[in-house]
């Protein structure tokens, strides 16, 4: 049976498993280490997990651990695991940004099987986006259950080149906050022309949804779904030049530039920590 253990309980390990217990997983099999008491009293409360202040006694019966702290912090939690790694010799799966597996075995061990992944919030709604990678130790069952796990919340995507995984990071992990922030947008701009925030919000949240249905749904290509929405000399048109004068595609690709850039300065700041 797989018995997983959280380590750190804080907004993308609620995600995971607000979406692992719709699908049915009981919640007795998830426990979560979180030192902050609040979030783990709301842990408790909202999934009924078994909360702890400390990672050893939340990873005590864990096969499969899932490391969802800052990546800063990521050094620090090894030490108190030491002990349970080399008894149990878990699955390790590690979502936080930017940290490599090279970087994973120094800290935790060179013979652990470790699972590289991104996810996104969206995966409280099992409509999650996870790129996954994985070091020679992982096992063909190993491989299995990490993506039972992440296909429990959505879709999953392997990775052959650990390298890309920064840039899954800025076109997947950090992308839910791009499609908020521009719903954000088209809300202040129809409230800049007299429309109620309420309402603004509510039309473009489901033109937000509506379109991404339609991408994924339909398997059609983004550029003739975009088409049919555009009619000649018509308003789209006229949004979309607008845009282009913007320099729209360099705009995002600037955006996925620096989302990527960031992964590789968090795993850098940490290549010299013991
Ligand atoms: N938020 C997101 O959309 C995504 C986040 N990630 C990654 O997930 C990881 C966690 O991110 P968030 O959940 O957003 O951050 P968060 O700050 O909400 O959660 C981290 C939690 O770890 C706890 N913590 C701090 N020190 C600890 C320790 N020594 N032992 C155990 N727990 C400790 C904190 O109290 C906090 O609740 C990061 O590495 C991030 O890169 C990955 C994909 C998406
Ligand atoms: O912003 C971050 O660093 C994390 C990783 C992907 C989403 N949130």
């Amino acid at each position: 049976m797989t018995r997983i253990a959280f380590i750190g309980g804080g907004n993308m390990a609620r995600s995971l498993i607000g979406g692992l217990l719709k699908t049915g997983i009981p919640a007795s099999s998830i426990s979560v280490a979180e030192p902050r008491a609040e979030a783990r009293q709301e842990l408790g409360r909202d999934f009924g997990v078994a909360c702890y202040g400390e990672n050893r006694l939340a990873a005590a019966e864990a096969n499969v651990l899932i490391l969802a702290v800052k990546p800063q912090i990521m050094p620090a939690v090894h030490a108190e695991l030491l002990d349970t790694l080399h008894r149990q010799r878990p699955l390790l799966i590690s979502i936080a940004a930017g940290v490599r597996i090279d970087q994973l075995e120094r800290w935790f061990g060179h013979t652990l099987p470790i699972v590289r992944c991104m996810p996104n919030t969206p995966a409280l709604i099992g409509a999650g986006a996870t790129g996954l990678c994985a070091n020679r130790r992982v096992s063909p069952e190993q491989r299995a259950q990490a993506q039972h796990i992440m296909d429990a919340v959505g879709l999953t995507r392997w990775l052959d080149d650990e390298a890309q995984m920064d840039t899954v990071t800025a076109i997947a992990g950090s992308s839910p906050a791009y499609f908020f922030a521009l719903v954000e947008a088209l809300e202040d701009a129809a409230f800049a022309q007299g429309m109620s925030r309420d309402v603004a919000r509510d039309l473009a949240a489901q033109a937000c949804l509506g379109a991404g249905r339609m991408l994924t749904e339909s398997g059609e290509d983004p550029g003739v779904l975009r088409q049919r929405v555009t009619s000649p000399r018509g308003t789209t048109q006229a949004a979309l030049e607008s845009f282009a004068a913007d320099h729209f595609h360099a705009i995002v690709a600037r955006a996925v530039a620096a989302a990527t850039r960031r992964g590789g300065e968090l795993a850098a700041a940490l290549d010299d920590t013991p």
